[in-house]
């Protein structure tokens, strides 16, 4: 059965479906409002929501004389408990008996996660035995917030009897749990994560709201705004409508939509967290853009990424979100591939092979032997080489004498002297033969290519306009083709790990205009590269071209409250000469806590990762396709699956390459880099040992060079940071011997024993992994 709207005349809007026999009931109990923040049309069952707190005590009993503390912090006398009627509703869909059970005021210690307790605990006031008498009862949580306030951050005003019956977290929780409007829950979280009502009203209210005045009886504008439709990927709702590719289109956040199909004046830049919808932000600025296109057979719109691999996923959700027509038109691929491809096509290019990175470090270990020059090693050496002099386009040396290094220490002229002379010979190394070349080489001419191009484009604009636009073909005879720039728009994910010449190449790819180039990254997640300056390389996103998304939807706030911790204290660019914070950022989502566990060495430490994994596997039915670890380097990614296929683990385990997480059955386990772009059910962290993360390679540097030794700690936390944020449900951090530094020392105290594991002592998790 299902409740329709008629907005106008013959048009109607599905507002919700239920079915069995108590269809009828269900859908009568439904609320239907226009939200007066937003515009959007919202649906609330009034009796589950009222059973989820059924089991409070009435509010009369709670505002009775003499209560004291957050009572006096109100921001307005409250009027909420005269509105107090509904909440009384009762049902027998009761079913959040877990709520009811936690009224009895014995919250579990910590963590989280068990459910199941019997129905027959509902209506647990009249059951419990007596409070003792002198106890007054708890201040509902949102006690200080009055009802103008609340509906004017959005939440919906029907819900607030309810709330005001709300006392605990796990209460609110389980409140939360139910499919209340997002805007309304992400107030609700953030108010009770501690964000002021400014700050709520910043970060949140204004991002959601409606343009233009809200008529609360408009039904059919109300309908019409994007905020009101959602899609669904629940098969059974798509099995009946036949259409699955729109499996992926979610209902994107108002400010996510925003930012999809904003016109610019020019670039736009796209911040935010781990998590936050970037990528989905990106995609969908891609179809937008594809749609205002005339129709054609080119592909005028570039969307690259990081590495092969991420390109290889984008390529697939734009599938996804909009099949071949739009794949047609948009070209996707990595963005060292495009620089190899740009050289390629070029008549006189002879490109070598690109070396790894390994070994392009064993070449500068060999041409400072050979020059005789030590005192330089040859990650700094790699480093200045692609951040300072080809960053800079140094082409002489007294260009890398005048460059700026900012963050890199001082360098007098006599090192920068032997500096260049090592550059110098390295490049004549790699000229051959063999002919070879490095990725950060290919890009820096790509960009010279793109640039000359580009020029070229420019001046026969300007000769064609002097000449009142007389074609010009005589004058590209030597190529015989129109001189255009290669894409009208550019879109790229994973911005913060591009380099100067990266950008350099693609700013010279597309005319600078509207919606020229569209970026999203984070720099909370830079593990490449280093940080550019995007203003500096032409591409301007001033005021409101600079956006940041919030609103975590991948990790539970749980283990985002842990993951944010690992970057705390870092300070971090906005891909500009502007800081970056994570403030206001949040989770949607609530789950476990994540779970911290000790061993005494690498052997305990595996066979406890593979007591857990197969636990998960075989008592909670999780798919071992869904569950990654994450370890420090890659022998210890062999050496933990040799673990997990052995007796009596017997585990399938597929090691995360090059090319992404692969296919088939096994655990995932790959190093942090790899670990880039994807998301699992369950992550494990494997050993977040000392020495380990940060690798104590890097206390060298402590003294000798203490500005690398900041970058190479900075880079180590970003590393942990994107691999612990990578978990959607489930983060699972291990080490042996004595815990990273970057673990707080409540996680240390808080951690299980391994050995008691492997042992048999102890369970893996009693219910905590359900
Ligand atoms: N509006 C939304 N509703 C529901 N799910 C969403 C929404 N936006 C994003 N997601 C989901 O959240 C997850 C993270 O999204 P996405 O990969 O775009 O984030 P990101 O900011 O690019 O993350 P990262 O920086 O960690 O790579 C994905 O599973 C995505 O489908």
């Amino acid at each position: 059965m299902a409740l329709l709207l008629e907005t106008e005349q013959h048009r109607f809007t599905l507002l919700a479906v239920r079915e069995g026999t108590r269809a009828h009931d269900d859908l009568t109990r439904l609320t239907v409002t226009i939200n007066e923040v937003s515009g959007g049309i919202e649906l609330v069952d009034q009796a589950q929501v009222s059973a989820t707190v059924v089991a409070l005590p009435e509010r009369s009993t709670v505002s009775g004389a003499g209560h004291t503390g957050r009572r006096a912090d109100r921001e307005r006398g409250g009027t909420a408990g005269a509105q107090d009627t509904t909440a009384a509703v009762n049902g027998p869909e009761a079913d959040h008996a877990q709520a009811a059970q936690d009224d009895a005021g014995h919250a579990e210690p910590s963590r989280t996660g068990s459910t199941g307790t019997s129905s027959s605990d509902v209506g647990a006031p009249e059951n419990r035995t007596e409070p003792a008498p002198a106890q007054s009862p708890p201040l509902p949580l949102f006690d200080q917030y009055d009802a103008v306030t609340l509906t004017r951050l959005g939440v919906i005003p029907s819900l607030l009897p309810s709330l005001r019956r709300v006392t605990d977290e796990r209460r609110l929780e389980a409140l939360l749990g139910h499919n209340l409007p997002q805007l309304t829950r992400e107030v609700l979280r953030a108010l009770h994560a501690g964000m002021d009502t400014a700050d709520v009203r910043r970060h949140i209210t204004e991002q959601w709201r409606a343009e233009g005045s809200v008529d609360p009886g408009d039904w059919a504008r109300a309908a019409r705004r994007p905020v009101s439709q959602v899609s669904t990927e629940d098969t059974a709702v798509l099995g009946a409508l036949g259409d699955s590719f729109e499996a992926w289109r979610l209902f994107l956040h108002p400010e996510q939509r925003r930012l999809a199909t904003t016109a610019f004046k020019g670039s736009a830049k796209v911040t935010g967290g781990p998590g936050t919808g970037k990528t989905v932000v990106a995609l969908h600025r891609v179809r937008h853009l594809v749609d205002r296109l005339p129709p054609g057979r080119t592909r005028p719109v570039l969307l690259t990424t990081f590495n092969t691999n991420l390109a290889a996923d984008l390529k697939h959700r734009l599938q996804l979100l909009g099949g071949e027509e739009l794949l047609s038109r948009v070209h996707v691929v990595s963005i060292d591939r495009l620089a190899r491809a740009v050289v390629a096509e070029h008549p006189t290019s002879d490109l070598g092979s690109p070396l790894d990175d390994k070994a392009a470090l064993d070449l500068w270990h060999t041409v400072c032997m050979e020059e005789g020059i030590d005192g330089y090693d040859a990650e700094f050496l790699d480093s200045e080489f692609r951040h300072v002099i080809l960053a800079q386009g140094c082409g002489t040396q007294d260009q890398y004498f005048r460059a700026e290094r900012p963050g890199r220490g001082r360098l007098q002229r006599p090192e920068r002297r032997q500096i260049w002379s090592l550059v110098q010979a390295y490049r004549h190394r790699l000229a051959g033969p063999p002919r070879r070349t490095t990725h950060a080489l290919v890009a820096d001419e790509a960009a010279r290519l793109e640039q000359h191009h580009m020029a070229r484009v420019a001046e026969q604009q300007r000769y064609k306009a002097e000449q009142g636009g007389r074609d010009l073909l005589h004058r590209e005879a030597g190529s015989g083709m129109r001189l255009k720039p290669r894409y009208q728009h550019v879109v790229v994910d994973e911005a913060q790990d591009l380099s100067a010449s990266h950008w350099r190449m693609l700013r010279a790819m597309v005319p600078e205009g509207p919606d020229d180039i569209f970026l999203v990254g984070d720099a909370h997640q830079r593990i490449y590269s280093h940080q550019v300056v995007l203003g500096r390389l032409g591409i301007r996103t001033p005021g409101r071209a600079s956006r940041r998304l919030s609103l975590n939807y991948r990790t539970t706030h749980q283990i985002l409250g842990s993951a944010r911790g690992l970057v705390d204290g870092e300070s971090f660019d906005d891909l500009d000469e502007g800081p970056d914070t994570l403030d206001g950022y949040r989770s949607v989502l609530t789950g476990l806590a994540p779970q911290f566990w000790r061993a005494p060495d690498w052997a305990t430490e595996k066979r406890a990762l593979a007591t857990l994994i197969q636990e998960r596997h075989d008592r909670y039915g999780t798919p071992y396709s869904a569950m990654a670890v994450c370890v420090p380097d890659g022998a210890s990614a062999t050496q933990l699956a040799a673990t997990l296929g052995s007796d009596p683990f017997r585990i399938p385990a597929v090691e995360i390459g090059n090319d992404g997480p692969g296919k088939g059955e096994g655990v995932r386990i790959g190093t942090m880099y790899r670990f880039k772009g994807l998301e699992f059910q369950r992550v494990f962290l494997a050993s977040v040992s000392e020495g380990q993360v940060p690798h104590q390679r890097i206390e060298g540097f402590r003294d000798t060079d203490p500005q690398r030794y900041q970058r190479e700690h900075r880079r180590a936390r970003s590393l942990l940071f994107v691999a612990a944020t990578r978990a959607r449900d489930e983060l699972v951090v291990s080490w042996n011997g004595r815990a990273s530094r970057f673990l707080p020392e409540s996680a240390v105290r808080a951690a299980y024993s391994a050995s008691a594991l492997v042992s048999g002592e102890r369970p893996p998790s009693d219910s905590h992994a359900a």
